[in-house]
């Protein structure tokens, strides 16, 4: 048996030239959707990343701009700008780029943007709207992943499910939307004791750790849908995920590439969140 690959660019695509129309009708009524992507420093990764979420809104009628900062600039430089954007009304998503330099306070610059501006879905009021199961912006990552549910026709109600890391942006928000969708989750981390003993009875298996290739095919059951979060670069510059998909492919039902998975969906699902942002502004929301 070899899996069935979730092809997220093609799904990446077809998503955004469904945007289009959207974009044109709230353009029409005078709000644009533009989103702001603060930077700070100039970590080659995230640089790319930027420039990706940027022309990803520029090619389908948003309007995109980044700010970029040197990696030392004065925390309350970057508040003053928040701020700013915050009354701007021709912008309606801010994304600041993680991770930020040491010497900021994450925790205060993302309560620093407007929840109805934070298209990250990071902001205290978004995650907690999420937890009671009414989310108002679902954090790009798992959100993305959520479509891809979707493509696979994969039916989440009653299934186990196994999250793979407990962080922030990713672990925690797709355990939510897994609960909320009829799941039972379990989120594993690296404290957890045994991680072979849950993955093994998982039918859904999502894997957020940050570790090349650390899934394989015998952690796996026969048949189980496996989603790859992370984006790992190893020493000969080529990207791989926290799965090791070859090995995988044999075992799982479904399966998720690196790259060309969860990785464009994250960006398509910023601008889906950005276009809601403008449409809740205009009242057709
Ligand atoms: N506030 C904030 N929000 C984020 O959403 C956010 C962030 N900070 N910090 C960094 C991570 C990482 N991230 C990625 C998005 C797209 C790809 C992506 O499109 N990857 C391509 C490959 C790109 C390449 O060639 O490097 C792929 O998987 O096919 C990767 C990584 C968003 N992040």
């Amino acid at each position: 048996m070899t899996a069935q690959i979730i092809d997220g660019k093609a799904l990446a695509e077809e998503l955004r030239q469904s945007f289009k129309a959207r974009v044109e009708t709230l353009t029409a009524k005078g709000h644009q959707p533009g989103l702001v992507v603060i930077l700070v420093g100039e970590d080659p990764a995230s640089q790319v990343y930027v420039k990706n979420k940027v022309n990803g809104c520029l090619a389908i009628g948003m309007h995109s701009e980044k700010i970029v900062y040197d990696k030392d600039v004065d925390q309350q430089v970057v508040l003053d700008k928040i701020a700013e954007l915050n009354a701007d009304p021709s912008i309606h998503g801010i994304l600041v780029q993680l991770p930020l330099p040491r010497h900021f306070d994450e925790e205060k610059v993302l309560e620093a943007i407007s929840a109805e501006k934070d298209v990250d879905g990071f902001h205290a009021e978004n995650v907690g709207a999420l937890s009671q199961g009414s989310p108002r912006f679902i954090p790009c990552t798992p959100y993305g992943v959520m479509k891809m549910f979707e493509k696979g026709n994969v039916d989440l109600s009653g299934q186990e499910a196994v999250v793979i890391g407990r962080s922030n942006i990713v672990g925690k928000p797709m355990a939510m939307l897994l609960i909320n969708a009829g799941a039972t989750v379990t989120v594993c981390h690296s404290k957890t004791r045994d991680l072979k003993f849950h993955t093994r009875r998982a039918d859904i298996v999502v894997a957020a750790v940050g570790k090349p290739k650390f899934v394989t095919g015998d952690m796996i059951k026969p048949g189980a849908v496996v989603i790859d979060v992370g984006i790992n670069r190893l020493p000969d510059g080529k990207l791989c995920g926290d799965v090791d998909f070859d090995d995988c492919l044999a075992v799982a039902g479904q399966i998720t590439p690196v790259p060309g998975g969860v990785g464009p969906m994250t960006i398509t699902m910023l601008l889906a969140n950005t276009i809601e942002a403008a449409e809740r502004k205009a009242g057709i929301r």
